[in-house]
């Protein structure tokens, strides 16, 4: 059965900021605008995850006001990938040397030493181990969500667990109250 990994509406953030697991409140017109398209796509009774995030539990919110079949866990492993130090840092001002880190061992390294790629890919899979068994079963699954995890869930989809290289890391995602697809 289908998953569909949904990321919340426009954060209200100053353009530039390094934001991973900052938590950002997200523009209430455009989450409701969302959380209406949403409301229409989505199949009766679909189980829907959450991360814990405000800007997700916003767009959540609004669907569930609009869709009383639905059911809604929160799920801390669908935050986003921690920048440590650096959230909340204008992407300009992180030093050359910080980024030349992380590209040197992209896998590995904790940027802003907090979390690793490994460490957020394993998180991440968990879920979607996690929701296999109820797809398997026709049990519609929805992630509320953010970028890096939707580009995660693309390369598990692929069955790619581990990305060594910065160059590897998928540059699409789904614009902000835009959902990717996959199918059982
Ligand atoms: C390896 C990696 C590099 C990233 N660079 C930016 N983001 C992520 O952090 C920001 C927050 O996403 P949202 O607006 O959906 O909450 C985005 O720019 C997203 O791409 C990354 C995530 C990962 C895992």
């Amino acid at each position: 059965m289908t998953l569909w990994v949904v990321r919340h509406a426009q954060p209200r953030v100053a353009p530039g900021l390094c934001y991973g697991a900052l938590d950002l409140p997200a523009e209430p017109e455009a989450t409701a605008h969302a959380a209406q398209a949403l409301a229409q796509e989505l199949p009766q009774g679909a189980e829907v995850h959450v991360s814990v995030l405000q800007r997700c539990k916003l767009l959540a919110q609004h669907l569930r006001g609009l869709r009383p079949d639905l059911t809604f866990k929160p799920e801390p492993r669908l935050v986003e990938m921690h920048f440590g130090l650096f959230e909340g840092v204008a992407w300009a001002d992180i030093a050359q040397d910080a980024m030349d880190a992380w590209t040197a061992d992209f896998w590995a390294h904790r940027f802003g030493g907090q979390e690793s790629v490994a460490e957020f890919m394993a998180r991440v899979a968990q879920v979607w181990d996690a929701c296999l068994p109820a797809r398997a079963a026709g049990q519609a699954q929805v992630w509320i969500t953010h970028a890096g995890v939707a580009r995660a869930a693309s390369l598990l989809a692929q069955g790619q667990r581990t990305v060594l290289y910065a160059g590897d890391w998928p540059r699409e995602g789904p614009a902000f109250g835009q959902w990717l697809r996959f199918l059982p």
